[in-house]
Parts: structure tokens; sequence; C-alpha cells
């Protein structure tokens, strides 16, 4: 089983990435797209992010098979609730939302009875909007797919097989698992560095031309995670909250016993965390992941990385 035409709607980064990419990548399958700005649809149609632009939720999804909500989490059911009714009967319904059971819960109130299978590509950049979409963001990133109880396994493997076109590699799990392990990989890094960069900015005798100035390697990087789109994150943290909590929490407390190193002096102690912390590094780069390397994420099949 594989799709004969998608449906994507929301066309910012992740709508549009899909857009192009599938275009690049499975020419034979037709796209069509839908996003509630009229003004980011005009650039969507300018920038070819979809064969076709539709004025209405109800019209992309119509003859859709396979039908993608890539808008902001806070905003899934919203977006479903306007393609009530519209859907085809054999459509699979997905999205690329961040947090995964809240969405599941959203799609599955909005369109009782349709086939959902939730996903999340975890592939993408500091930017946001249609211009920000590139074919190549989902090559050689991870995309998660949470199957709920009961799920029909040729759609899982069609979705499963759609991704893995598009360059991803795809792993299976829980979406309550999912927003665990997103919670301290993806959520909390967001966290501390929207935190960090406010305190930068806020300290008393020390101008923002100094912050700018004087950005070295580590605060510059918190500075490009700290950029990233607050109507998204503000809908992260809202909708992933036990999750987040539960790890802000042992967050502190390491932090702490850090801060107690510091004080104390325990330099032992601060050594040996600081090369456990060397070594994981290490395996990410041993694992092929490192985005740092030049050539990662990068395809030769067009699309353009900002
Ligand atoms: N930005 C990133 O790096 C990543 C984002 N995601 C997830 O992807 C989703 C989309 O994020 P981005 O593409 O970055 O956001 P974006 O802000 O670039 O695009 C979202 C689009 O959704 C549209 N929209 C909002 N409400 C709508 C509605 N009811 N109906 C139709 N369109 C609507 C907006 O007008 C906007 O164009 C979010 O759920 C986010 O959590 C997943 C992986 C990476
Ligand atoms: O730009 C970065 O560093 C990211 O972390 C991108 C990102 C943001 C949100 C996701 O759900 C997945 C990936």
């Amino acid at each position: 089983m594989s799709f004969e035409r998608v449906a994507i709607i929301g066309l910012g980064l992740l709508g549009g990435s899909i857009g192009l990419a599938v275009q690049d990548y499975l020419p034979g399958v037709a796209t069509t797209g839908y996003d509630a700005d009229p003004a980011t649809r005009a650039r969507a149609r300018e920038l070819g992010l979809a064969g076709t632009i539709s004025d209405t939720a109800a019209e992309a999804v119509s003859q859709s098979d396979l039908v993608i909500f890539c808008v902001p989490v806070g905003a899934m059911a919203a977006a479903a609730a306007e393609v009530a009714g519209s859907l085809r009967p054999d459509a699979l319904v997905s999205d690329v939302g961040s947090s995964k059971e809240s969405v599941a819960k959203a799609l599955s109130d909005a369109l009782p009875g349709a086939a959902i299978i939730p996903a999340h590509p975890v592939a993408g950049t500091e930017h946001s909007g249609p211009d920000a979409g590139f074919a190549s963001l989902f090559r050689n990133r991870w995309c998660i797919i949470t199957p709920p109880e009961g799920a029909d396994p040729a759609k899982v493997k069609a979705l499963s097989e759609f991704w893995t076109a598009l360059g991803a590699n795809v792993e299976l799990m829980t979406a309550q698992h999912h927003d665990l392990v997103l919670a301290v990989t993806s959520h909390l890094p967001h966290l501390i560095a929207y935190t960090i960069v406010g305190t930068a900015s806020d300290l008393e005798g020390v101008t923002q031309g100094e912050v700018i100035k004087y950005s070295a390697g580590g605060f510059r990087d918190f500075t490009r995670i700290a950029a990233s789109d607050p109507t998204m994150w503000r809908d992260v943290f809202l909708t992933n909250k036990d999750a987040v909590l539960e790890m802000l929490q042992r967050f502190s407390e390491d932090l702490t016993a850090l801060q107690r190193a510091i004080r104390v002096g325990d330099g032992d102690q601060l050594f040996d965390h600081f090369t456990r912390t060397r070594a994981i590094r290490r395996s990410i780069i041993e694992l092929g992941q490192d985005d740092a390397r030049p050539d990662f994420g990068r395809s030769d099949h067009g699309g353009t990385e900002p």
C-alpha cells in the first residue's frame, strides 16, 4: 500500500519541507496544501511547496489518502475540526507535532472513526514559516511513529515507508514513551536555552551589545535555539507538561549537585561529571549523528538549507 495524494495542513517549516520532499523523492505522489493564513498560502504557491494550494482545508483533504497536520500542537484540534466530514473514508490521518499524547487525543476527539497514526520527524531548525522549508530536512534524521493500540499494521507500514522515502530513519514507540524521551532530549534543552539567553540579557551592568559581542561558541548555540518559534514552543510546554516538569525536577537536582561541587571546591566531582558527558558526545559522533559534520542532512537532490 502506498499513497496517491498527500494533503499537508499547515505550510510552514515542516509542512513546506514535506511538500518539497514529496515532490523531489516521491514524484508519483500528488500534493495538496492548505494554511489558515492567506499570506502563507500565497507564498506557498510562489514557492511551489505543493502541487496544488487549496483555499479551504476541506477541499485540500477531500481527494487525499494521507493527511498530515503540520500546525503548532495547540492548533491541532481546530485544524482537524475543519476537515471533519470531508476526509476520504480510507484516508490515513497523521501529524508532525513535537508532543504526541495530547496531539493523539486532539486528533481522535476531532475525527472520531478516522484512522489516525501520529508521527514526529525529529528534524527542524530555529526558522519557521513557508520560506524556511527545504526538501532535505528529513534526510538521516529520525522519524518517530506512535501507533495507537489496534492501529492497522498495513497503515503503519505505509506511513513508515513514506517517511523512509523522504530520507528518515523510522522508529516506533508509544506516545507516552515518546513524550518522556523528547522531554529530556529536546524540550528541556529548549527551555534551558530560552532561560539562559533571557538571564544574560537581563543582567544589570551588562549591555545588550556586550552579550552579542562576546557570545562565544556555547552561548551562540543557545541563542540559535532560543530564536525558535514562540507559538510552537509555548504549545510544546503546555502539552507535554508532566514529562517536562519531571525532567526539570531531575535537572534541578543535578544542577544543585554541581553548584555544591563548585562551592566546596570538589574538583574531582566536576572532572568526573564532565568526563562522563564528553563520552556521550563521542558516542553520538560514532553513531554518525553529529550534525556539526559539514555534509550532515545535506542531499544532492536539491533543496536549499538555510
Ligand atoms: N520547527 C521545528 O523544528 C519542528 C517542528 N515540529 C512540529 O511541527 C509543527 C509545525 O511546526 P513548524 O512547521 O515549525 O511551524 P510554522 O510556524 O513554520 O508553521 C505552522 C503553520 O501552521 C499554520 N496554521 C496554524 N493554525 C492552523 C490551522 N488551524 N489550520 C491550518 N494552518 C494553520 C500557520 O499559519 C503556519 O503557517 C508543530 O506541531 C511543531 O511542534 C516538529 C519537528 C521540528
Ligand atoms: O533546531 C534544533 O536544534 C531543533 O531541535 C529542531 C527541532 C525542534 C523541534 C522538534 O520537535 C524537533 C527538532
